[in-house]
């Protein structure tokens, strides 16, 4: 598997050799691949392949799993996240994540998106640019700019992901990993968080698992095909798409299994 490696030239994350076991199980096997900056780079394969436990991995998420073992080598601009030297919590505040379905803390729109801010020291004067200015970027502002005192669970479904952006992005993170986010919202929300998505990747390096391929196909400028742990495939989502160089990518992208 080396053209995921040869595809990028100016990679923001590169993984070298990873190895994960849970327990005796191994869940990811000697994936290497780097994934380029400003761009975004989706992650696809049948359920149970490993593309939760790979985006995981990249910041530092499994940590918290009993009976998890990780060999190999994650770096961000060159530096092994897996260093004994690496603060968990300033890594993820560097690599935010939104997750599969919207988990918005039970307290008021506004203090959501502050909250983050707030535990790393922003000034109380500043917070109120900070709210503004995340929920112009999650493209929430419009929506919502006169119930920002409004619970956060009294928002739809799809606002409520937007609002976890929002809240992702009000820490500043420089890469944003999301996990299958659209899987519980309906096509007009899934296509509002798709062109946030597209929108963001100028300013961030954005990874997403989905389990929808015409999703991967719209949104990804890079695609990684997983099998059964294994990275069988990466490069450009047209090529993956479109000229699949494995087999077993081509079988998965036309439907044959999964
Ligand atoms: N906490 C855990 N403990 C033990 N095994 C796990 C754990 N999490 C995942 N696994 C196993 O690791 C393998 C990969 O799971 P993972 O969730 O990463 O796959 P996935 O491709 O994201 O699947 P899906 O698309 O269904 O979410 C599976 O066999 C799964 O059962």
């Amino acid at each position: 598997m080396t053209e995921a490696v040869q595809n990028v030239s100016h990679p923001r994350i590169e993984v070298e050799n990873l190895n994960l076991w849970y327990g005796e199980k191994q869940a990811l096997k000697d994936i290497s691949m780097h994934i380029p900056k400003n761009s975004v780079t989706a992650l696809i394969g049948p359920s149970g392949c490993g593309k939760s436990t790979f985006i995981r991995c990249l910041n530092r998420m499994n940590d918290l799993i009993k009976n998890c073992r990780i060999e190999g080598k994650v770096s961000i601009e060159g530096k092994n996240i897996y260093g004994s030297d690496v603060d968990v919590v300033d890594l993820r505040k560097k690599v935010g994540m939104v997750f599969q379905k919207p988990n918005p803390f039970p307290m008021s729109i506004y203090d959501n998106i502050a909250y983050g801010p707030r535990i790393h020291g922003v000034n109380k004067k500043d917070l109120d640019g900070v709210v503004e200015g995340a929920l112009h970027s999650a493209a929430l502002w419009n929506e919502i700019s006169d119930r920002l005192k409004s619970p956060a669970l009294s928002l739809s479904g799809g606002q409520q992901q937007r609002l976890c952006i929002a809240r992702t992005l009000a820490v500043k993170p420089e890469i944003i990993l999301f996990d299958e986010p659209c899987s519980s919202l309906d096509p007009i929300s899934t296509s509002k968080i798709e062109d946030l998505i597209m929108n963001l990747k100028k300013d961030y390096t954005i990874v997403i698992v989905t389990h929808n391929m015409q999703q991967a196909a719209r949104v990804a400028d890079y695609t990684g095909f997983f099998l059964t742990g294994e990275l069988i495939e990466f490069g450009q989502t047209r090529q993956i798409f479109q000229n699949p160089r494995e087999q077993g990518t081509e079988d998965y992208i036309t439907g044959r299994f999964g």
